[in-house]
C-alpha cells in the first residue's frame, strides 16, 4: 500500500537540574586559634572533603602547608617536598568549598600580588561575600612559603614563621592557584583578605604563596554566602585564650614583606 513506514523515535531527556552547590565554606577552627598556637586538630582530611572539595590549611603540628584540589591534599614541607597526603591524617585548621564558578575574567599583566588582589576585587560585587578563586595559571615568578613541623610546647605561629618559615622562589611554573578571599569582619575567624595557595601540575611546587608573577590566565571566581565554622573539640582549644591576637600579626604572617 506504499504506506511509508515512519520510525518515529521519541527521546525522553531528564532535565537534570544543575544541583545549585550550596554555596558554603566550611572551616574547621579559626585563624586565631592557629595563631595561637592550636596545631593538633581532630579532624581529618576525609571528613573535610565531605565538606568540599577544594580548599587549604596545613596539617596537624603546623607541618607544611596543605592545598586541596579536586578532593586531593597535598602538603608542600619545609624541604620544598609536595607530596600528596592521605585522608587519615588531621589538620588543625583548613578552609574548603564545593567549588563552582560563578564567572570567569581574564587577567592579565600581574606584576605581584598587589596588583593580583587589586584586578580581583575588580571583579567581586559584593565585598562582605567570601570567595574563592581557582586558576589554572602559567606563573612567571613565584615565591611561596612552607614550616616545619612543630614540637610541643606549640609556640605562637608568628614566632614559628619568623624563625623557622623557609621560602622558596620559581620561575616559568605551571598549576593551579587556589585562593579565598574573607571580608574583615570576619578577621578573627579566617585570615582577612586573601589567602592563596598553589599546586603545580606536576604537583612538585606549591605552598603558601607570598608573591607571584604572569602575563595572562582566566580566573574563575566563586561568591560564598554561607560560611560553617567546625570548633575543635580539643582540651586545649577549649582552654585557649583566643583574644590575644592582634589584626596585624595575621597580616604580618600571611603577606610577603621582605
Ligand atoms: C600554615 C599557615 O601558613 C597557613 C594556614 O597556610 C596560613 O595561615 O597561611
Ligand atoms: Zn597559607
Amino acid at each position: 500500500d506504499g504506506q511509508k513506514n515512519e520510525q518515529v523515535t521519541y527521546s525522553v531527556g531528564i532535565v537534570q537540574e544543575k544541583s545549585k552547590k550550596e554555596n558554603k565554606l566550611f572551616q574547621y577552627s579559626t585563624i586565631n586559634a592557629l595563631m595561637s598556637g592550636q596545631y593538633d586538630g581532630d579532624i581529618t582530611l576525609d571528613e573535610v572533603k565531605k565538606h568540599g572539595d577544594f580548599g587549604l590549611g596545613t596539617l596537624n603540628g603546623a607541618d607544611g602547608e596543605l592545598t586541596e584540589i579536586d578532593s586531593k591534599f597535598y602538603r608542600f614541607d619545609s624541604k620544598g617536598k609536595m607530596t600528596q597526603v592521605k585522608g587519615d591524617l588531621k589538620t588543625p585548621f583548613v578552609v574548603t568549598t564545593n567549588f563552582q564558578a560563578e564567572k570567569t575574567a581574564k587577567i592579565t599583566n600581574v606584576a605581584n600580588t598587589t596588583e593580583l588582589t587589586a584586578k580581583l576585587l575588580e571583579q567581586m560585587d559584593n565585598k562582605n561575600n567570601f570567595y574563592a578563586f581557582k586558576m589554572p595559571v602559567k606563573l612567571t615568578y613565584l615565591k611561596t612559603r612552607s614550616e616545619p613541623k612543630q614540637e610541643r610546647p606549640y609556640r605562637l605561629l608568628k614566632d614559628v614563621l619568623a624563625e623557622q618559615q623557609v621560602e622558596f622562589e620559581y620561575k616559568n611554573v605551571s598549576g593551579t592557584f587556589v585562593g579565598f578571599y574573607t571580608p574583615n569582619y570576619a578577621a578573627t575567624i579566617n585570615v582577612p583578605g586573601f589567602h592563596f595557595h598553589f599546586v603545580s601540575d606536576d604537583k612538585t611546587i606549591g605552598g603558601h604563596i607570598l608573591n607571584l608573577a604572569f602575563d595572562e590566565a582566566n580566573v574563575q571566581i566563586d561568591p560564598i554566602t554561607q560560611f560553617e565554622v567546625q570548633l575543635p573539640q580539643t582540651k586545649e582549644f577549649a582552654e585557649a585564650d583566643l583574644t590575644k591576637i592582634q589584626l596585624q600579626d595575621i597580616i604580618d604572617v600571611e603577606g610577603d614583606h621582605k
